[in-house]
């Protein structure tokens, strides 16, 4: 990451919500505490695409998590629409064929696009029983050099995997990291999880939270402890 962020802007709230009245109402109350959203499957598939641009026109930025994976000519012409949405980041699955479409059509927009190495709910086992012979370690490093070498401004990986990135790929690409858990919350389905302070530490830009501010009493203190934990750590 190349310029110095406001440690509020470092935290992406994952909108997963069923609708977009459940995403207004998440939005007013997190107020001026967020300053970054991420609309993936659950809200976009239930009509909440518009709500990129709608938020884009607030002031706030907003990562497109469609985790795109098609033939080229598809994913390309995706990205061309998403482009004109507003977002910032998009995600791609960290296949070649689609992150060379991927970076080739968003070119000369704003629109910056995101690699998705290995999903942070997967760990060795669940890659070996999807019959890839590599580890979560050596299949994340050899994805990113890829990605690289292609053109991709990002990763989405796990804070496990920040570390070793950061020597890995130029200082320009930034490192997007899901799988982040305050200390004793649930992780649920999360496999490769470490706390806010420790992502922040081991190299993450930006930290994707969901469900522990969406289900917390007070979404908005979950949000302002993690901005604080991420100053801290900073
Ligand atoms: O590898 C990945 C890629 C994307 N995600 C997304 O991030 C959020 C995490 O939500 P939590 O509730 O904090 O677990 C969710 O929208 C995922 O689709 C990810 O978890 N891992």
């Amino acid at each position: 990451m190349t310029a110095i962020l406001d440690p509020r802007d470092r935290l992406i709230v994952a909108l997963d919500v069923p609708d977009v009245a459940s995403a207004g109402a998440m939005i007013e109350r997190l107020g001026d505490s967020v300053t970054f959203y991420k609309i993936g499957y659950q809200l976009g598939y239930a009509g909440g695409l518009p709500l990129v641009r709608k938020l884009a026109d607030a002031g706030k930025k907003v990562f497109a998590d469609l985790k795109m994976h098609d033939i080229g000519n598809t994913v390309a012409k995706g990205v061309e629409s998403v482009a004109k949405l507003g977002a910032t980041f998009l995600t791609v699955h960290a296949y070649p064929q689609t992150m060379q479409a991927a970076a080739n059509a968003s070119k000369g927009s704003d629109l910056r696009i995101l690699a998705v190495t290995v999903l942070t709910s997967y760990d060795n086992e669940d890659l070996k029983a999807a019959g890839y012979q590599l580890g979560v370690s050596d299949l994340v490093t050899t994805r990113a050099q890829q990605a690289q070498a292609l053109g991709i401004d990002g990763l989405v990986c796990s804070p496990e995997e920040a570390g070793n990135l950061r020597k890995l790929i130029k200082p320009e690409m930034v490192l997007v990291t899901p799988g982040v858990r305050p200390a004793g919350a649930d992780i649920g389905d999360q496999k490769r999880v470490m706390t806010p302070a420790k992502a922040i530490a081991a190299g993450s830009d930006y930290l994707v939270v969901g469900r522990p501010i969406l289900a917390a009493d007070d979404p908005k203190a979950a949000a302002e402890a993690i901005v604080a934990e991420i100053a801290a750590a900073t």
